[in-house]
């Protein structure tokens, strides 16, 4: 058993009971034992079996990244300035063709070591060769949830297997890794996956007691496609296959009417909003202040590093705060302190792992980061949450805990050689460019 102290930080919970407070905090191996205001206790001393001094750092939930593709880091910068469409068929899809088991690993190595360093301690992640994704949260100590993304454009018996292929990861993987890695399974989307191939993802859920990810709604020419091609939009069309009888977190959702945001919200569909990836794809803004305000529960997604450019979710919590403010013409909406609890408490919703990570509570899984906040943008030291929210970026992420396992320590990946996997990344992409 070991017992860490940290002492003197400034602690940002996102719990509802003393959500900020300079203190203390005590872990005891994977989970959060005990924390509190000012010095810590005479016991909580004596009970230490290392101690931390927290002076100058300010602590608080790992972020939960709710929607992307990891091993899309080969390809960042590779077709930028591109609609979706045009993007995906003409550039992602021709080069991912030749992807190789070995490319997924160090595309996806690439991308954990980047969401570490800029404090994501669980992500979402859907791909091919998903066992190799496995395989770097393993490595890399991070909290994932991992779904085998199915484009199901192909003949029949590839379907067949390319389901066949997502149940089993789903045997194989879920709760592995002290049950750091969950499964979802993914139709990857309406208009990639026919009604009939949709159902058999929808009765594997049932069959495996499992939650659903699909895209969803992300561009304007998807709704219209989904209205000529099958009669009705993407919300009404998902929830008459039954996906929304499941846990289902839908990617982007941009496009809604009125009765789709009260459907969503009904069924209790959570919403991975990724503004950066919406905004660089042109695809549109997603109303998020309807949503948040419906109850639908809306965390942070970067999408991939080919459509983004980066893998910061503080990068997604300033901009979830200010786009909306600029569309809307309202700057009470999304507030500094509900665009935090979108990259850390209600992303751990999202994928049902509330009361598991998200938040600094005892009990839960001691995930958490301390950024550095002796820095200029940090001063005057009034309101931590402001500063969160608008002027933090990932790279004032000094240390990283995943399990109460440390991952990064003054900046340095513990788990994951970095010099390795940039080479190896760099050859990679040299090779699928050709
Ligand atoms: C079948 S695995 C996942 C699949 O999704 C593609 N993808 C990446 N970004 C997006 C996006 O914004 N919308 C739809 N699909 C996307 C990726 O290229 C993979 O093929
Ligand atoms: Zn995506």
């Amino acid at each position: 058993m070991t017992r860490l102290l940290i002492e003197n930080g400034y602690f940002v919970t996102m719990d509802d009971d003393q959500p900020k407070f300079q203190g203390w905090m005590a872990v005891e191996d994977e989970r959060i034992a005990a924390l509190g205001e000012g010095e810590a206790p005479e016991e909580e001393k004596s009970l230490a079996s290392a101690k931390l001094d927290g002076k100058g750092y300010l602590f608080m939930p790992g972020l939960v990244n709710t929607h992307g593709h990891a091993a899309m880091s080969l390809l960042r910068g590779l077709a930028d300035d591109l609609a979706l469409q045009d993007w995906l068929q003409n550039h992602m899809w021709p080069t991912e063709a030749r992807y190789t088991g070995d490319d997924v690993y160090w595309g996806s190595a690439l991308a954990a070591a980047e969401m570490i360093k800029s404090g994501t301690t669980t992500f979402v992640d859907m791909y091919d060769h998903m066992h190799r994704v496995a395989e770097v949260v393993e490595r890399s100590g991070m909290r994932a949830s991992l779904t085998r993304g199915v484009i199901g454009l192909c003949p029949e018996d590839v379907q067949k297997a390319k389901l066949a292929d997502a149940i089993q990861f789903a045997k194989d993987w879920h709760g592995a890794a002290n049950g750091r890695v969950s499964v979802m399974i993914s139709p990857h989307a309406p208009y990639t996956c026919p009604p009939d191939y949709i159902l058999k993802f929808v009765e594997a859920a049932h069959d495996l007691d499992l939650p659903m990810h699909t895209h969803m709604s992300e561009t304007i020419a998807e709704v219209e496609q989904n209205v000529r091609d099958y009669g009705y939009r993407p919300v009404e069309h998902l929830d008459r296959l039954g996906m929304f009888g499941r846990p289902t977190l839908v990617a982007h959702a941009v496009h809604l009417n009125d009765d789709e945001i009260a459907l969503l919200a009904e069924r209790g569909v959570a919403v991975s909003h990724n503004p950066v990836s919406n905004l660089k794809l042109a695809s549109g803004v997603a109303r998020v202040p309807d949503l948040l305000k419906a109850g639908v529960t809306v965390s942070l997604g970067t999408d991939s590093a080919a459509s983004n450019n980066n893998l910061d979710l503080f990068q997604e919590i300033s901009m979830a705060a200010l786009l909306h403010k600029g569309v809307s013409g309202d700057p009470t909406v999304v507030p500094a302190a509900e665009a935090l609890r979108m990259g850390t408490l209600y992303g751990a919703r999202s994928i049902g792992l509330e009361g598991v990570t998200g938040q600094l509570k005892a009990g839960l899984k001691a995930d958490f980061i301390a950024l550095n906040v002796d820095r200029p943008h940090f001063v005057p030291r009034t309101d931590y949450v402001s500063h969160l929210a608008y002027a933090a970026r990932g790279s004032d992420v000094a240390h990283v805990w995943v399990d109460g396992k440390q991952l990064l320590k003054d900046g340095k990946l513990l788990t994951l050689d970095e010099e390795k996997i940039k080479a190896e990344a760099e050859a990679c992409f040299r090779r699928l460019r050709g």
